[in-house]
């Protein structure tokens, strides 16, 4: 697959964001993103589909635009729920990769924190969050901040505490659009000609006749083709991009299909650090016990979240749980299993079921690693005894 290199964006607290390289995602230029394409915020919930633009180019490295004037300068948002400030920041480098997600939704914040646009949906989630034993697994959230009228989340940058992070996103369960996107759908058919161009380019038999005559498929027959062209319908999760140290970016993950494939790119992902894969397969199961407890996970369907797992040279590895965009509460008494198949109308995800596929998928990148070890030192043996055989 395709590796592209990845422009370093130098964000200082005094000076804003300095493009140290060209000003490329993926190999082409960057653009702002149609205010409208804000659907991962939630509210494409109440938008018509066609009221939704989409953006093959929202992935990769970002222009993360610095919202700070200056130190000195006073401030110019309206922190609402301040937990922690840290407003005598110093100069700071920061490398930061979007992998997934529309372009534009995220911008700079101070010492280690960054802004997503914001969400009712997900700031609902956040909210609870902060009581649940959910909490140490997802970034620390410190409330809403405005800026002329537009508002964020304002939250920990994951990538903070890590030297030239190796990243990657996973998008989890095996339904990545809401039930009511369906429904919505079904009333009121708005063919898109973007996703209709997004899928052509992968696969121009994806299109059904109609599709290809109409060249427009709707949000939920897209989503439902990503998710059958990747392996979120055979194994609950997919990756949406990685990111290595090396400056090496991927996000053409789309036909990502096959255990074997994806396995490939764990391995390439973890270049056959056991201790790191190790680290990773002990997190994933810390985050299965407490999913297993969350009294939030029970009662909440959660769609198009993700696990991002970042790793550097210093065998530092941590995976947190992001996104909650789309995770919805379920009416009052019901509760979801997480690792049963998704009928229409039961809500459920997945998510359980794909992460212990995920568990299961990273054991056998250990194992394949180990025994290429193995394999490796044996031959290394055999190859010195058979030069002292040879002396
Ligand atoms: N707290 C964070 N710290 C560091 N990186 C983050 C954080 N949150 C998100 N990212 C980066 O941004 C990407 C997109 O994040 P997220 O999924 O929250 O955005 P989104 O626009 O809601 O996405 P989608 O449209 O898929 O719902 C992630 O893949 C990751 O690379
Ligand atoms: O990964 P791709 O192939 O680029 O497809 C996008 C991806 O599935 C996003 O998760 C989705 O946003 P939501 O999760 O917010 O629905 C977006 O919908 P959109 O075009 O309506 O924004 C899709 O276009």
């Amino acid at each position: 697959m395709e590796e592209r290199q990845v422009p370093q964006v130098t964000i200082t607290s005094d000076v804003g964001l300095e493009m140290q390289q060209d000003d490329t995602v993926d190999g082409k230029l960057s653009r702002k993103l149609s205010s409208s394409s804000i659907s991962s915020t939630g509210s494409s919930t109440v938008e018509s589909e066609d009221d939704l633009l989409s953006d093959s180019e929202t992935k990769g490295i970002v222009d993360l635009e610095h919202l700070v004037d200056s130190v000195e300068a006073k401030p110019w948002w309206k922190l609402k729920t301040i937990v922690h400030w840290p407003f005598g920041a110093t100069r700071r480098k920061l490398n930061w990769v979007q992998l997934a997600g529309h372009k534009g939704n995220f911008k700079a914040a101070e010492q280690g924190t960054i802004l997503k646009k914001f969400s009712e949906n997900e700031m609902q989630c956040f909210e609870k969050l902060k009581d649940d034993t959910m909490h140490p697994l997802v970034p620390f959230y410190y409330g809403t901040v405005e800026k002329d009228g537009e508002s964020f989340l304002h939250m920990t940058d994951l990538l903070a505490n890590f030297d030239l992070p190796n990243v990657m996103d996973c998008k989890m369960g095996v339904r990545t659009y809401l039930e009511d996107e369906l429904v919505r759908a079904r009333e009121r058919p708005k063919p898109r000609e973007d996703l209709y161009k997004k899928m052509v380019e992968v696969d121009n038999d994806g299109p059904t006749p109609q599709e290809h005559s109409q060249r427009g498929v709707t949000k939920p027959r897209y989503m439902q083709w990503r998710e059958t062209m990747s392996s979120t319908h055979t194994l609950g999760f997919r990756i949406e991009g990685t990111k290595k140290s090396d400056g090496t970016c991927r996000t053409d993950f789309k036909r990502t299909q096959s255990k074997q494939d994806v396995i490939q790119v764990l391995k390439d992902f973890v270049e056959g650090n056991v201790s790191i894969i190790e680290s990773y397969l002990s997190r994933l199961m810390e985050i299965r016990r407490t999913l297993q407890m969350s009294a939030f996970f029970k009662r909440h369907e959660v769609i198009g979240s993700s696990l991002l797992f970042i790793h550097d040279h210093t065998g530092k590895a941590q995976i947190w749980i992001i996104d909650f965009g789309k995770t919805t509460a379920l009416p009052e008494g019901q509760m979801l299993k997480h690792n049963i198949p998704w009928q229409e109308g039961n809500r459920e995800d997945g998510y359980l079921w794909g992460l212990e596929n995920l568990i299961h998928t990273l054991e056998c990148v250990s194992n394949e690693v180990s025994s290429e070890e193995t394999c490796c030192s044996v031959t290394k043996e055999n190859s010195q005894t058979t030069e002292t055989d040879g002396q």
